[in-house]
């Protein structure tokens, strides 16, 4: 194996200043240009540090004291923050998150897209930054006798066992521990991932943000669940104002948390809930944004860059279950959505239906495949809307929208660098970009989606 050519040697002690932090919230300290990544510290501050792994151009140390901190810097509220991994940037201030992921979007703007005079805006964030998601799905095992559920420690497969999750809806939390007690006291005994036995395997709840509505879902390893009458009634007992309890059927030795039997044990299959004035039908399967009240910021960006007028044709590549095809809908002529999950296009034509809108159609399949299709079949479409995964769009997406030359092109992102990619490759074929929205989906970790609109 060829040596690794870096100015420290594992074990080092070092007293450093921190610089920079990455996309995934690790402090960079450089030595003589070779970058160590840290967990724990933020930029300007100063502490010693112990090198722990070397790798061919960067390596990774563990913070062993801060010396010099700085204000930003503040005492992460969730007790578990240091073994969960969940969370990133608790021990940042929300204005100091905000201002390290406007520095994300701005440098790749700058770096990848090569668009500095383009405006990227500062970031949209919350007005409360807790409490923000509306699912919760969390691991279940025995700990000392005693039945927990929680998340797994980082890197690892212990569950640390927790009470509340700072980022969860408080119901969520409620419904997590009130299910795991009623399976307690009913015998159902928690999944052993080691020798594969046992029952309960997940705990699931997801809320109705805007109706609030709950469900509950129990993922076990059985079909057969002990006491499922007597788990029915104690659950809600103890969750006045539950509407729906699952049991969902995982018998696989994997880590993959749901199986493929899904049946309601009480209640509706579905809660319901709103963005917009446009409802939504949300299974315990569906796909559906975590965060609700930045899902409507994010996607009044959207419709608002879009400028529709009521003449448009829309395509909404990457569409999930319609989410931005139905918001949009009401304003263009017609929305034409493509998703490659063909349940999603399922739950995306129910929701049409659910809101009486008539002028969206869904299909199932590549973007990059479908919207060739469409175009050679003679649609013209006036706005593509994209909102690809991590990955960014697929450069045959790319290319039929350049020669489809739609007047705007809507880019909502959860990924700076390709966003940022994908710009330039638009940019290049003759679109220009005008701006750049960031909107901060995800509070207290690093994530960052952003939203931009460009024209021909
Ligand atoms: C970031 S999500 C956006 C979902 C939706 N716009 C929303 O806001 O709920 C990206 C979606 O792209 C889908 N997807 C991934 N690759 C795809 C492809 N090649 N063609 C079409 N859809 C794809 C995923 O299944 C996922 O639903």
């Amino acid at each position: 194996m060829a040596k690794i050519q870096a100015p420290v040697k594992i074990k080092d002690v070092l007293y450093v200043t921190f610089t920079d932090l990455t996309h995934e919230g690790k402090a960079v300290a450089k030595v003589e240009g070779y970058p160590l990544f840290v967990e724990g510290a933020l930029p300007d501050e100063t502490g010693e540090i112990e090198v722990t792994k070397l790798n061919k151009g960067y390596g990774f140390a563990k913070l062993i004291r801060l010396d010099q901190i700085v204000p930003e810097r503040v005492v992460p509220p969730c007790s578990v923050y240091d073994e969960c991994g969940g969370c990133q940037l608790q021990h940042m201030t929300y204005e100091g998150q905000l201002k390290m992921k406007y520095n994300q979007v701005r440098n790749v703007i700058d770096r990848i897209a090569k668009l500095p005079d383009v405006p990227v805006h500062p970031v949209l964030g919350m007005e409360d930054p807790w409490r923000y998601r509306n699912k919760a799905q969390v691991p279940v095992g025995m700990n000392s006798g005693h039945i927990v559920a929680g998340f797994y420690k980082k890197r690892s497969h212990d569950i640390i066992d927790m009470t509340e999750c700072l980022i969860q809806h408080e119901q969520s939390d409620n419904i997590i521990q009130k299910v795991k007690d009623v399976c307690a006291a009913n015998g159902v005994m928690p999944y052993d991932e080691q020798r594969h036995k046992g029952v309960l395997r997940h705990v699931m709840a997801r809320i109705g943000y805007t109706t609030g509505e709950m469900m509950a879902v129990l993922v076990t390893r059985t079909a057969e669940l002990p006491n499922k009458e007597a788990i029915i009634k104690g659950i809600r007992d103890a969750i006045p104002g539950i509407t729906s309890i699952v049991q969902n059927v995982n018998p696989d030795k994997t880590n993959v948390i749901f199986g493929n039997q899904t049946r309601t044990l009480w209640g509706e299959d579905v809660i319901y809930d709103l963005i917009g004035d446009v409802k939504f039908a949300i299974s315990a399967r569906s796909f559906y944004q975590v965060n609700p009240v930045q899902t409507e910021v994010l996607y009044g960006k959207a419709l608002e860059f879009a400028g529709l007028t009521g003449d448009e044709v829309v395509i909404d590549a990457y569409c999930g279950i319609g989410t931005i095809s139905l918001f949009l809908a009401k304003k263009a002529k017609e929305v034409y959505g493509v998703e490659i999950v063909p349940q999603a296009i399922e739950d995306a034509k129910k929701n049409a239906a659910l809101n009486g809108i008539t002028n969206a159609q869904f299909q199932a399949g590549k973007a990059e495949e479908v919207i060739p299709a469409w175009y050679k079949q003679g649609i013209r479409p006036d706005v593509i809307v994209v909102d690809p995964p991590r990955k960014g769009c697929d450069d045959a997406l790319l290319q039929t929208i350049l020669e489809m030359k739609p007047k705007k092109v809507v880019y909502v992102s959860c990924n700076p660098g390709t966003l940022a990619r994908d710009l330039r490759v638009l940019e290049d074929g003759g679109y220009k970009t005008c701006e750049v929205q960031p909107v901060d989906m995800f509070p207290q970790t690093t994530h960052v989606e952003a939203v931009a609109v460009l024209t021909l």
